[in-house]
C-alpha cells in the first residue's frame, strides 16, 4: 500500500468513527463548521466515505447551460478572476468559479499540469456541490453562506485529502447566492495556518467581484457610495446603495446591507428605506455632492451611533427622466464666500445650504452656536455673498455696549436731544446699517426694553431716534447670534417671544469645533488666512502638530484655535509648528477650564483694568491674554462697571 491509500484509507476510518461518535466533535474535525458539514453528508446526503468518488465533470451541454444562466455576471467577474489568477498561479493554485449550484463555470490553471487537475476536480465543468462531492469548500461555502479553508483531511472524500482550497460567496444585490469564487492547490503545507493569506486574498477579490456586478447591475441608477475613510471612498468605498431620487434605497451590496440591517424584509414589508433615515441628513445633503468635481466627497453622521462615513455619488451612465428629477436638488449652487467657510462636515453643510437660498430673502436669521464657533464671519460671509454687498455690514456687540447707551448707539439722537449729546446729533448703528445688514450679537444680552423698540423696528422697517418726532424709515437685514439658549431665556421672562420669532425666520447652526468632520479644513483654513492676512509669517504644520489639533477638544472654538496657532507661530523655529510649540492645554491631556468655570466676575478690577490699559483696550489682546472670549471680557467690564473710553467720549478711562 503506498504513503497516500494508506493516508487515505486512515481518513476513512475516522470518518467512520465521527460518524459513529466515536470521536467527539471537539477532538475531530479542527472547525465546527467542517464538523457540521461531516454530519450532513452522512445523515442528509447519504455519502458513504468508505466509496470514494471520483471528479464529476457535467456535458458540455450543461455546462453551456449553467454559463448562460450566469452570462452577465461572467463578464463582469472576468477581470478580476484573472487579475487573481495572476497573484496566485505561480504558487501552483488553480482559480475556479462555480455558480450558486456548485458547478465549475469558469476555471484557470495550469495547462502542465492538465491530467492531475481534472482527474481532482479541479477543472472547468466539475461539481463540488457537497451534495455530491462530499465537505469542500465550495459546497460547505454554498451550505453554509460563509467563506472558508476546506484543508486536506477537512474533506470528506478520501480523493481530496492532498488539496486545499479555499472560497468565498459571491452574492446579488438582493443578497442571494449568485457564484462561489475558490482558489485550490493539489499540494499545500501540512499546517491550516499557511492558507490564512489565501483566504483572505479570496474574499477580498470576491468582494470585488461582487461590487463590480452591483454596479454593472445599477449602472443607470445614481450610486451613493461611502466609507469609513475619506481617502478610500472613491477607489474602494465598501458600502455601495442604488438610490432613487427620493433617497429611497433600491438595493445595496453586502456591506451597505449589514450597515442599514435587513433590507430585503423591509422591502418584503412594502417599506424603503431611505438613506434620510440612517444618516442624520436631509436629502439636500445627499444630492448637492457634485458628480463630476474633484472634491465630491462628503461627510455624513450615522443615527444614533453618530458615526462619520464620507460619501460620493456615483453618476448614472445613462440619465432616466426618474434621475433626471434630482437635478433640481443638485443645483447646488456654488458661493465661494460661503463655501469656503466649511467643508464636508453635514452640519455645516446644512447650514451653508440654507444660508445661500436664503443670502438674498429678507427673513431674518439666527446664528446659533457656541462661543468663538464663526457666528460674526458666517454673517459677513452671507452679506458680502447677498444682494447687499454693496452696503455696510454692521455689527453690534449687544454684550458689549452698556445698557444706558445701546439705546443712543442702536437708534442715534437728534442734536440737543439730551444733556452731553453731540451737537450734531448721532446716525445711530440701525441707519447705519440702512440698504445693508445689521449684524445683532449676543442679542440674548439685549435689555428687555430695548428688545420692544426693536421688535418695532423689524416689524414697520422704521426707527425713531432719541429725540426725533418724526420715524425715519431703514432698510437693513438683521442677522442675529446668540450662544444663550433663547428657549430658557423667554421661559424666565428675559427674553420677548414675539422678537424671537421675527429674528428667527430661520435658524443657522454653527457645531463646536469639535464635533466638526472638517477639523482638517478648519485649521489649516485658519492657518491659511492668518498667513494672508500678514497676521503670521509663513510656516506649516508639521503632522505630529496637525495630531495634537485634531485631538483636541477647543472649548474656545475656532477663535481659541487661531489664538492657538498665533501662539505656535510665535514660539516654534524654521518656520515649522510641532506639536511641542503649541499652548500646554493643547497637547495635554488634561482639559483647560471652560469658560464657565472661571469666576463669575473674571480676575480682580485691578488686573483687568491694568490689561485693558496695557493693551490700549483692544478687547480681542485682553480675552486673548486671560484665555477667555471678547463677549466674556464684557462681561466682567459690565460687571465690574467698566466703560469704554468712546462711550465716555474721553480718551482714557476707569471705572464707573
Ligand atoms: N471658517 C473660518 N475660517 C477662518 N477663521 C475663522 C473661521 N470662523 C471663525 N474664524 C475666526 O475665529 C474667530 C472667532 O470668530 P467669530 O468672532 O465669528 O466667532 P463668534 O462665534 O461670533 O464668537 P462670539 O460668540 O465670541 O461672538 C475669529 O478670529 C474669526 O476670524
Amino acid at each position: 500500500m503506498t504513503a497516500q491509500q494508506l493516508a487515505q484509507r486512515h481518513h476513512i476510518d475516522t470518518i467512520l468513527s465521527y460518524a459513529e461518535g466515536g470521536q467527539s466533535a471537539t477532538e475531530f474535525p479542527e472547525t465546527e463548521l467542517i464538523g457540521r458539514s461531516w454530519k450532513r453528508c452522512i445523515s442528509e446526503y447519504g455519502l458513504d466515505p468508505s466509496q470514494p468518488r471520483s471528479a464529476r465533470i457535467v456535458t458540455q451541454q450543461t455546462l453551456r447551460e449553467h454559463q448562460d444562466s450566469v452570462d452577465e455576471f461572467l463578464n463582469v467577474a472576468r477581470a478580476g478572476v484573472e487579475q487573481l489568477y495572476g497573484m496566485i498561479s505561480h504558487l501552483g493554485y488553480v482559480l475556479l468559479l462555480t455558480d450558486h449550484r456548485g458547478i465549475t463555470v469558469q476555471y484557470l490553471g495550469d495547462r502542465r499540469s492538465d491530467r492531475r487537475l481534472r482527474q481532482a476536480g479541479l477543472y472547468l465543468g466539475a461539481d463540488w456541490s457537497e451534495q455530491y462531492a462530499g465537505t469542500c469548500a465550495v459546497g460547505t461555502c454554498i451550505a453554509e453562506h460563509q467563506a472558508l479553508t476546506c484543508h486536506r483531511v477537512d474533506h470528506f472524500d478520501a480523493t481530496h485529502i492532498s488539496l486545499t482550497c479555499t472560497s468565498a460567496p459571491i452574492l446579488d444585490p438582493s443578497g442571494k447566492l449568485l457564484a462561489v469564487l475558490d482558489i485550490s492547490a493539489l499540494d499545500s503545507p501540512q499546517a491550516r495556518y499557511s492558507q490564512t493569506f489565501a483566504l483572505n486574498l479570496t474574499q477580498l477579490y470576491a468582494r470585488m467581484i461582487e461590487d463590480a456586478y452591483f454596479l454593472r447591475r445599477y449602472r443607470n441608477q445614481v450610486i451613493f457610495r461611502c466609507d469609513a475613510s475619506r481617502e478610500f471612498v472613491q477607489v474602494n468605498g465598501q458600502y455601495l446603495f442604488a438610490i432613487d431620487e427620493a433617497g429611497r434605497v433600491e438595493a445595496s451590496n453586502t456591506a451597505g446591507r449589514a450597515l442599514i440591517g435587513d433590507m430585503p424584509r423591509q422591502k418584503a414589508m412594502g417599506q424603503k428605506p431611505g438613506l434620510t433615515q440612517f444618516f442624520e441628513c436631509q436629502l439636500e445633503d445627499i444630492w448637492s455632492i457634485p458628480f463630476d468635481q474633484d472634491d465630491q466627497v462628503r461627510a455624513f453622521r450615522r443615527q444614533g451611533s453618530g458615526d462619520t462615513f464620507f460619501a460620493a455619488l456615483i453618476q448614472p451612465r445613462i440619465v432616466s427622466p426618474r434621475s433626471a428629477g434630482t437635478e433640481t436638488f443638485a443645483a447646488d449652487e456654488q458661493v465661494p464666500g460661503l463655501d469656503r467657510l466649511a467643508a464636508d462636515d453635514p452640519v455645516m453643510r446644512r447650514t451653508l445650504g440654507l444660508a445661500k437660498r436664503l443670502r438674498n430673502r429678507d427673513v431674518g436669521l439666527l446664528i446659533l452656536g457656541e462661543t468663538g464657533t464663526g457666528k460674526e464671519i458666517l454673517a459677513r460671509a452671507i452679506h458680502e455673498s447677498s444682494n447687499r454687498s454693496k452696503r455696510s455690514f454692521v455689527a453690534v456687540n449687544c454684550a458689549a455696549i452698556p445698557e444706558s447707551l445701546i439705546e443712543s448707539e442702536l437708534f442715534g439722537y437728534v442734536a440737543g436731544a439730551f444733556t452731553g449729546a453731540r451737537t450734531k446729533g448721532m446716525r445711530g448703528l440701525i441707519q447705519q446699517a440702512d440698504g445693508g445688514t445689521l449684524f445683532l450679537d449676543e442679542i440674548g444680552d439685549m435689555p428687555l426694553q430695548l428688545q420692544t423698540r426693536l421688535l418695532r423696528v423689524l416689524a414697520e422697517g422704521e426707527i425713531l431716534p432719541i429725540g426725533a418726532d418724526r420715524p425715519v424709515r431703514v432698510n437693513c437685514r438683521v442677522i442675529a447670534a446668540t450662544h444663550q439658549d433663547l428657549g430658557q431665556l423667554i421661559e424666565r421672562g428675559d427674553f420677548r417671544a414675539d422678537l424671537y420669532y421675527r429674528l428667527n425666520g430661520a435658524s443657522l447652526k454653527l457645531p463646536p469645533l469639535r464635533q466638526r468632520a472638517d477639523r482638517l479644513h478648519v485649521i489649516h483654513s485658519v492657518l491659511d488666512n492668518l498667513i494672508a492676512g500678514g497676521g503670521l509669517s509663513a510656516v506649516r504644520l508639521r503632522a505630529d502638530a496637525v495630531s495634537a489639533l485634531l485631538a483636541y477638544d477647543w472649548p474656545g472654538n475656532i477663535r481659541q484655535l487661531v489664538n492657538a496657532l498665533m501662539f505656535a507661530e510665535a514660539t516654534c523655529d524654521g518656520g515649522e509648528i510641532t506639536a511641542n510649540d503649541l499652548p500646554e492645554e493643547c497637547v495635554s491631556d488634561r482639559m483647560p477650564p471652560l469658560e464657565n468655570d472661571l469666576s463669575a466676575t473674571g480676575p480682580e478690577s485691578t488686573p483687568l483694568l491694568n490689561a485693558l490699559h496695557a493693551h490700549h483696550w483692544n478687547i480681542s489682546a485682553v480675552a486673548r491674554q486671560f484665555g477667555v472670549s471678547r463677549p466674556t471680557v464684557y462681561r466682567w467690564m459690565g460687571q465690574q462697571g467698566i466703560i469704554l473710553p468712546r462711550f465716555l467720549g474721553r480718551g482714557d478711562v476707569s471705572g464707573r
